[in-house]
């Protein structure tokens, strides 16, 4: 393998596996304002020990590695179109090794590449400058933040805070609204990178270099410096916590740039980014491809597995066939250790399952929105590499008509779900059931045995239905079949909780 190959695969398995030193430092904060024993607190301790086993193993911290996204700084007269080849081979070798989730999908035949390569994908942008060396920042954002990502054109009149003008106070609204609206599906506790100005296209590119900058940087332009301050400091007053489970953090980090407009174009576009905040960059030699320099990591983190996790002890254990007694007698707030088989089903299944039978028995099971990443081992038998929980909001569709048609128990996702489901489960006697997202390796280690799978070829590995044998994997009941869900309540209470800065700040 080239020298410069061989760098950007040790740049994507590090920025897939091991989370920067800023972003660490960030979630240790928000560890430490979390009253002990609450639900944010179990979240953030479980989230830790992720990114731990995470760069112990190895292996993702998350199984959506998202777009791969690479910028690229190179001197005067290098050659690019070589180092994109590179670039798309590094990208291709890292998903065979199971550092990415193989994530290129074509959206007109459904068909997975396979290999993260595509039209479109891998991302790369290319700039140069007149020094001697070769920069590549690379980030894997993942789909989930990406959904929440929400774009502005002032003036509008936002849920909550009213009329958003054409100004500073407008624009304050603007991002407060961002933040609420992902509530806890971006996988919060999160970080906003904000563009002002610009059109369409580069306000989002904008809002999206901010996440390049390091998180203990000072705003050069002293405005945006005290608006990312108020943002910060004020975001978290809407008690949306980690996972949107309730707590005193909600946001980590904020980082807003500015740029002109056209005088009839007055947008703000936000970048959300989950807590599994993966980036990370290198400087190369020109002439020889060897790694000179890590960016982003002046000063080491460590991290200590914390104490404090699911409490095991009194949790409720659930073996499918579940009965629907036992179902109806959980209720929101209770830990759940699942033992015995789950079956993942993501998107393509719940449109499937709509208009087929499931392949196997579902009466009684336990359907987990999961798209894990998967490796063959030298024997064939597949192995688990990372395996959180996915965005279920997007099934919310489905999921009653499948809940109701195949006898399902119990669902795990993240984010919750909505009306209709929760009336679905009130009907049909179901719980939904919360993992922590983005702890893709904590789940991972939960998980025994790949009993089999179903619509691989026609799915791909992540959309697949696999058939997992696990043991005690910790989830929450977040939504009982009693009509109870605690997102409902985290929504409205932070609706009230966003009308109190609706009054004018910045004037
Ligand atoms: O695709 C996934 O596995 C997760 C996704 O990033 C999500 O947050 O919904
Ligand atoms: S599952 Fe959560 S942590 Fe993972 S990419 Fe999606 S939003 Fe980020």
């Amino acid at each position: 393998m080239s020298a410069i190959r061989d760098s950007l695969v040790r740049l994507i398995t590090e920025t897939s596996t091991n989370l920067p030193p800023d972003v660490r430092r960030a979630i240790k904060r928000a560890q430490l304002q979390e009253e002990v024993g609450t639900r944010a607190a179990l979240a953030l301790n479980t989230i830790i020990d992720n990114i731990i086993s995470a760069e112990e193993d190895v292996q993702p911290i998350c199984q959506d590695t998202g777009m791969p996204t690479f910028i690229v700084h190179t001197p005067v007269g290098y050659n690019q179109i070589e180092l994109e080849k590179e670039i798309r081979a590094a990208t291709a070798e890292a998903t065979r090794l199971g550092k990415l989730r193989p994530n290129s999908v074509d959206p007109l035949t459904g068909k997975n590449s396979g290999d993260n390569l595509g039209p479109g994908t891998p991302v790369v942008h290319f700039h140069q400058w007149e020094r001697d060396d070769v920069e590549i920042k690379l980030i894997l954002k993942g789909g989930g933040c990406e959904n929440k990502n929400i774009q502005y054109a002032l003036p509008t009149d936002l849920p909550g805070l009213g009329r958003a003008g054409r100004d500073l106070d407008g624009i304050r609204k603007c991002i407060l609204h961002a933040v609420y609206q992902a509530q806890g599906q971006g996988c919060s506790a999160g970080f906003i990178g904000v563009g002002i100005g610009g059109d369409r296209t580069s306000g989002y590119e904008l809002a999206k270099e901010q996440l390049f900058r390091p998180l203990e940087d000072t705003n050069p332009n002293p405005v945006l410096a005290e608006l990312e301050e108020y943002i910060l400091k004020t975001a978290n007053q809407l008690d949306i916590g980690t996972m949107g489970f309730g707590g005193k953090v909600t946001l980590l980090g904020c980082k807003i740039g500015v740029m002109n407009r056209i005088p009839a174009s007055f947008y703000v576009s936000v970048a959300y980014n989950c807590w599994a905040f993966r980036r990370l960059g290198i400087v190369v030699d020109a002439k020889t491809g060897e790694i000179k320099e890590w960016l982003y990591r002046d000063k080491p983190e460590a991290m200590e597995r914390p104490q404090g996790g699911f409490d095991v002890k009194n949790a409720i254990v659930l073996r499918a066939p579940i009965s629907e007694e036992q179902i109806r007698s959980l209720k929101v707030g209770d830990v759940v250790l699942i033992e015995g088989e789950i079956h993942t089903g993501r998107d393509e299944i719940h449109k499937y399952l709509m208009k087929h039978d499931a392949p196997v028995d579902l009466r009684g099971g336990i359907i987990y929105h999961c798209g894990p990443v998967m490796l063959k081992d030298e024997q064939g038998n597949w192995q688990v590499k990372a395996a959180g929980p996915t965005t279920s909001s997007r099934e919310e569709p489905y999921q009653a008509d499948i809940i109701e048609k195949f006898g399902i128990r119990a669902v795990i996702g993240k984010g919750g779900m909505g009306a209709k489901t929760l009336a679905g489960l009130q009907k049909s006697g179901a719980v939904y059931l919360n993992a922590i997202g983005g702890a893709a390796q904590y789940y991972a280690r939960c998980i025994k045995k790949v009993n089999g799978v179903d619509l691989l070829e026609q799915f791909g590995i992540p959309e697949a239905m696999w058939h997992l044998e696990v043991e005690a994997f910790p989830a929450i009941v977040t939504m009982d079949a009693h009509g109870n869900s605690l997102h409902k309540d985290v929504a409205d209470h932070s609706l009230v909780k966003l009308e109190d800065l609706k009054e004018p700040v910045f004037v």
